[in-house]
């Protein structure tokens, strides 16, 4: 007897660039380290989870590949998703935001350009270009989303001139008037004598995991033990717990107890700490304190310390957390699952 084969569980991760360490990065600390021997190997295995396979491909790429089916999960940006697939009945956005990869695709004109400050602008600007004559040219990479935003603005009269990287320089080689492109620092434009328009934020980007709705539809059938929901999961642990410390704050025994506590946990709860909890502890010569643990924004827990002592603790410790799970928290299995079977029903009905 032959055992049956399970196939493998294609995940698509961009091969270098802006949306590349951030994923490696989650997914090392959700507990699923890629095994890549070098930046030229294309595909990968996953330590401890035999059934998740690599592949690296370019951000673009991987947007084709799930819509297709090759891929059942793949990291990319949400511009290209949405420039490509968004109205695709087969793709579907599993996390809109992985916290990385932030990015906006805007409409840049030259700086020169004193007399065009709102996107509004551009409806006359293209108009009078028209009346005499003249082609006004926008150079992008996403033609969809661009000809969807003006049509929105009632922008008619343009040409679009489609390119694939340094857009920047064609307004003042001449090859076009404006450009519609990504910007995160704004260094590029400002180099290249552009600035940003107000209204002309056409989208606002980060990285995202996209996914096969029918290909998911199966992992999800695995249920909450499966391999989809343990990733996703865990996924959601580690982003939950992304900028937060667990605090411990641990009393003076001398300090009157429970009133301590109370006005520490007061304090911490006025600064944003989640998660408060309070009780009684006895050091090891058996005298009486207290200990506050909650969970604080890492950025915010120096400032804190010195406030923490005068209310009477002894002892401040925050530690990195990995994980954070909370019973009212977002599952993103759960919602994916819902959003699958609801397709699924739209599809057969
Ligand atoms: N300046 C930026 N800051 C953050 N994220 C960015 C930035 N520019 C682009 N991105 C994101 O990265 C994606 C492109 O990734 P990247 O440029 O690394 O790969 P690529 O498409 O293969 O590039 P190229 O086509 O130029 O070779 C964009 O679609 C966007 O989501
Ligand atoms: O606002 P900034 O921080 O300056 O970033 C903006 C630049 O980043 C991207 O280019 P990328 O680095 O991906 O190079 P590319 O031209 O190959 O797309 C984008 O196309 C802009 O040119």
């Amino acid at each position: 007897m032959t055992t049956p084969t399970i196939d493998p569980i294609r995940l698509a991760v961009p091969s270098k660039g802006h949306l590349y360490e951030g994923v490696v990065e989650i997914l090392k600390t959700a507990g699923y380290k890629v095994r890549r021997a070098s930046d030229r190997q294309y595909e990968a295995t996953i330590a401890g989870h035999p059934r998740f396979h690599v592949v690296f491909m370019r951000p673009t790429d991987i947007v084709t590949q799930v819509e297709e089916g090759r891929c059942h999960l793949g990291v990319t940006g949400m511009d290209l998703f949405a420039e490509r697939a968004a109205e695709s009945a087969r793709t579907t956005v599993v996390v809109p935001d992985l916290g990385y990869g932030g990015c906006r695709l805007v409409v840049a004109v030259p700086e020169s350009w004193i007399d065009v400050s709102h996107i509004i602008d551009l409806v006359d600007l293209t108009a009078e270009f028209k009346a005499s004559g003249k082609t006004f040219r926008v150079s992008t990479k996403y033609s969809a989303l661009t000809q969807a935003y003006f049509r929105k603005w009632g922008i008619y009269y343009y040409q679009l001139i489609d390119s694939d990287g340094a857009l920047e320089l064609h307004p003042s080689l001449g090859i076009a008037d404006v450009i519609v492109d990504l910007t995160s620092s704004g260094t590029t434009l400002k180099d290249n004598r552009l600035r940003e328009i107000e209204g002309g934020t056409v989208l606002d980007s980060a990285s995202c995991l996209i996914g096969h709705a029918p290909g998911l539809a199966a992992l999800a059938a695995e249920g909450e033990t499966g391999p989809l929901a343990l990733l996703l999961d865990a996924m959601d642990g580690v982003r939950a717990s992304e900028g937060w410390l667990h605090l411990e704050v641990v009393g003076s025994p001398a300090a009157p107890g429970p009133e301590t506590a109370a006005m520490v946990a007061a304090y911490l709860r006025d600064q944003g700490a989640q998660h408060i909890a309070r009780g009684e502890v006895w050091d090891d010569q058996s005298a009486p304190g207290w200990r506050v643990t909650a969970l604080v924004a890492a950025k915010r827990l120096t400032a804190c310390q010195r406030r923490l002592f005068e209310l009477g603790a002894n002892r401040v410790v925050g530690l990195p957390t990995r994980f954070v799970f909370d019973r009212d928290g977002h599952s993103t299995f759960d919602s994916l699952k819902a959003r699958l079977s609801e397709l699924g029903e739209r599809a057969s009905g």
